[in-house]
C-alpha cells in the first residue's frame, strides 16, 4: 500500500495528510441499488475530524487517466447531514444527492468524500435549533447567523489533503456550490470540470434549494422565481 501512494504523490500545497487504512465495504442503499467502495482514514487531517474517502469505481484507472492529462476522477465532497442520509429527511436533498454521487462515481471512478460538516458545520443540535428557527420564518441562511454562527462554516482543508494523499489533485467535482470550487481550488486542487448534481425538489425542501441558489448561488434550476 506505501508503494502505491508514494508513487500518486505529487507536489501540493496543503499540509500532507497520510493513509491510516483502507478497508473493502459492500453497500446497498433502500431502494436495492448495490455498489463495492474501499473506504479510507487518514493521518494528520487539519481539523482532527474523522472524515472518510470513500474510493468507488475503477478510481485507480481514473487516477492514472490524470497523469495522463485525461479526463480526472469524478470527486464529490458531501458534508455529513444525520437527518437527511441516514433517516430520509425530506427538509434538504443531501440524501438523494450521496445515492446519486455513489452511483455516478462508481460509474467512472473516483472518489466520495464524506466530511464530519453536520449543518454547514455548526453541528447536529444546532442545525435542529436552525430548522426551529426556519419554522418560525427564518431561511437557512438567517438562522444560522440568528443563533450566533457563520452562514456556512466549511473549511475544506481537510477535503484537499485527503485528495493529496491519494495523489487526486487533478479532479471533476460533483456539486452546485460555488464555493466548494473556490476553496478547493485556492487549497492546490485542480477542478477541471464542475459537474452538477441533480435536483432533488420535495414539497418540505423547496424553499431551503431557493436560499441555496439565492443567497450562496448554487447552481440550481428550481420551478421557485427567484
Ligand atoms: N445549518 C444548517 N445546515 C443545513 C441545513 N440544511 C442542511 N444543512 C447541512 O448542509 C450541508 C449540505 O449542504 P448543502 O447546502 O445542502 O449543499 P452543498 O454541500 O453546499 O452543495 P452541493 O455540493 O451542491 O450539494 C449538510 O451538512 C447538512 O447537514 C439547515 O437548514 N441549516
Ligand atoms: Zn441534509
Amino acid at each position: 500500500m506505501t508503494a502505491l501512494f508514494e508513487s500518486l504523490a505529487t507536489p501540493f500545497s496543503t499540509a500532507q495528510a497520510e493513509v491510516r487504512s483502507r478497508v473493502t465495504v459492500p453497500l446497498r442503499f433502500p431502494d436495492g441499488f448495490t455498489a463495492t467502495t474501499e473506504i479510507f482514514t487518514f493521518h494528520n487531517l487539519a481539523d482532527g475530524k474523522e472524515h472518510l474517502l470513500l474510493a468507488l469505481g475503477d478510481w485507480q484507472t481514473a487516477l492514472a487517466e490524470t497523469s495522463a492529462a485525461s479526463e480526472a476522477p469524478l470527486v464529490r465532497l458531501h458534508s455529513e447531514c444525520l437527518t437527511g442520509d441516514v433517516f430520509g429527511s425530506q427538509r434538504c436533498d443531501c440524501g438523494p444527492q450521496l445515492r446519486e454521487a455513489v452511483e455516478q462515481i462508481s460509474a467512472v471512478g473516483g472518489f466520495l468524500l464524506y466530511l464530519r460538516q453536520e449543518g454547514r458545520g455548526i453541528g447536529l443540535y444546532s442545525k435542529l435549533d436552525a430548522y426551529a428557527l426556519q419554522d418560525a420564518g427564518l431561511d437557512t441562511y438567517e438562522a444560522n447567523l440568528a443563533l450566533g454562527r457563520g452562514e456556512d462554516e466549511r473549511d475544506y482543508t481537510a477535503a484537499a489533503q485527503m485528495l493529496g494523499a491519494l495523489g487526486a489533485t487533478s479532479v471533476r467535482l460533483l456539486t452546485n456550490n460555488p464555493d466548494k470550487v473556490a476553496q478547493l481550488t485556492g487549497l492546490g486542487i485542480n477542478i477541471t470540470e464542475q459537474v452538477p448534481t441533480g435536483v432533488h425538489l420535495s414539497p418540505a425542501n423547496e424553499r431551503y434549494l431557493a436560499a441555496k441558489r439565492d443567497h450562496t448561488g448554487h447552481t440550481l434550476k428550481l420551478p421557485l422565481a427567484a
